[in-house]
């Protein structure tokens, strides 16, 4: 089996593409350990679609499926192109949705699903979240200083509801996001859907424009702009390698 790991700023994935489409939540599992398998935050397979570019199947470390990843949508198009699956301009299907995303390079700009509100914003634990969903359910919170991040809280909202945990700092047109990721149980260094999620709370509260640069835990730079309620996620993407495995 031939795969490619990739690190999308911090939040990585091992890809492949195939015509077979069958439950690949324990290979997931296997691929994505970091002691016993490859080691990765997620699994991305490509699929033959006959409308769209392709269609993906989208594991979670722990094997469980998630409709969205942010960060994966910028991996697999980086992948796509190179592997002359798709043009640099490509519509391809995931759980949520279809997603356009724009290969530049080592620069993928993703068109995210079209943001929702999923509750009133509300005070749990000392601090004021806000919910929505950017592909997959996302709990926000503004911080004074990101390094309050607190796993324990994080965690328990997450069980709770049933959705990622974000925690941001403010800081004139952007922002620093710290994310516990579901299905991953533990913070990861990039969060697309997360950081899209942050920008998103943030621009209805008239926190920042219309867009802002978005720094995850891993140091890197991203870009987030919102246009007609649609949001566009912009970021470098690096393939660190590629091989073959006798599974
Ligand atoms: N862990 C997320 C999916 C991956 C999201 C993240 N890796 C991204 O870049 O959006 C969930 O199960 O809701």
């Amino acid at each position: 089996m031939h795969i490619a790991k990739y690190n999308a700023n911090g939040n990585d994935f091992i890809i492949f593409h195939t015509f077979v489409e069958v439950d690949r939540s324990t290979l997931a599992q296997q691929l994505c350990d970091r002691q016993k398998g490859v080691g990765a935050d997620g699994l991305i397979v490509l699929l033959p679609h006959s409308e769209y570019d392709f269609k993906w199947q989208f594991y979670n470390n722990d094997g469980s499926i998630a409709s969205m990843c942010g960060n994966g949508t910028r991996a697999c198009a980086h992948y796509a192109f190179t592997n002359q699956l798709a043009d640099a301009s490509m519509r391809f299907l995931t759980g949520a949705g279809v997603i356009t995303s724009v290969v530049e390079n080592d620069v993928v700009e993703t068109e995210l699903t079209t943001p929702k509100v999923l509750s009133e914003s509300f005070e749990e634990n000392g601090l004021t979240w806000h919910f929505c969903d950017t592909g997959v359910p996302h709990l926000v919170t503004f911080v004074e200083d990101i390094g309050c991040f607190d796993k324990v809280i994080a965690r328990q909202m997450r069980y709770k509801y049933n959705a990622n945990v974000n925690y941001a700092r403010l800081e004139k047109n952007a922002l620093h996001v710290r994310t516990y990721e579901r299905g991953v149980e533990d913070e990861t260094l990039a969060c697309g859907t997360g950081m899209a999620a942050c920008f998103y709370s943030a621009y209805r509260q008239k926190l920042v424009g219309t867009s802002a640069t978005i720094y995850p835990i891993s140091g890197d730079e991203l870009s987030l702009r919102i246009v007609d309620q649609k949001l566009f996620f912009k970021g470098s993407v690096q393939k660190v390698f590629e091989t073959v495995l006798d599974l």
